[in-house]
């Protein structure tokens, strides 16, 4: 028997009232690949992390992954199959230290403190924080928090994570190391998600790029390919 795909979406849509944020989006995703999902403001990106991640139920289509129907789970069962995510704008625990924040995702594997603060200490020197682990997650720079919330999903044993723009707001020497976290997070066996406006962050490292336009997929290929393809150049020229 074939092994199924790490992930499938076939004809994934969801809309929210009249507006249609996803329309028949299809593609697959393989074990350990880094993609990229592109798309103009308001594509429909984040609301398809959303259907995938377990936040918004679709409203047609199925997803699959590793060949189990999740259309429709909820965050929490699709973290514990293995599927992590951060967020666009951070949702840390301010109020907590780097470790803790980290121990909380953790915790999904094991109940034993002990544990679940070896594993946060791993996953924090991982992202190259250890130096911050008992800092409160407040006092954390924003390119450190967006560091932080990657440790704490990886700290959850995904095979698959979500990136949602983690490159946002970071300068060149920090863009440059967010590039290398994510083929490092690769070279661990876990495939990759990246939604990202910053194209010289996800261009050199995606192995494969889907390009979202008005709710739905208009390209989907290597970043050589998209680069050169007529419709993904037409809706950037339009935004
Ligand atoms: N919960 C919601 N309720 C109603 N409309 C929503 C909701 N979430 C998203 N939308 C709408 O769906 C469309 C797609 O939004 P989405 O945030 O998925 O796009 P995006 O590609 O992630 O955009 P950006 O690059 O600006 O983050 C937008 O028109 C948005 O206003």
């Amino acid at each position: 028997m074939n092994t199924p795909p790490l992930l499938a979406v076939d004809g994934l849509g969801k809309a929210f009232d009249g507006l249609v944020a996803n329309r028949d989006i299809s593609f697959i995703i393989h074990h350990a690949e880094i993609v990229g999902l592109i798309g103009p403001n308001g594509a429909g990106k984040t609301t398809l992390f959303n259907c995938l991640a377990g936040f918004h139920t679709p409203t047609t289509g199925r997803i699959a992954f590793e060949g189990h129907d999740i259309t429709g789970t909820t965050p929490e069962a699709a973290a514990e199959l293995g599927i992590a995510r951060t967020f666009q704008i951070v949702r840390i625990f301010h109020s907590m230290t780097a470790l803790e924040n980290v121990m909380v995702g953790a915790m999904l594997r094991t109940k034993r403190v002990a544990d679940a603060r070896h594993r946060a200490e791993q996953e924090l020197a991982f992202v190259g924080l250890s130096h911050r682990a008992e800092t409160p997650a407040s006092s954390l720079t924003v390119s450190e928090q967006k560091r932080l919330e990657v440790a704490r999903a990886l700290a959850t044993d995904p095979k698959l994570i979500l990136l949602d723009e983690v490159m946002a707001g970071l300068n060149q020497t920090e863009v440059r190391e967010a590039s290398q976290l994510v083929v490092r997070i690769h070279q661990r066996g876990i495939a990759s998600i990246i939604v990202e406006h910053v194209m010289e962050g996800i261009m050199p490292i995606a192995h494969r790029m889907l390009v979202l336009d008005y709710g739905a997929k208009i390209a989907d290929g290597t970043p050589a390919e998209i680069a050169e393809n007529p419709a993904v150049i037409a809706a950037y020229l339009g935004e």
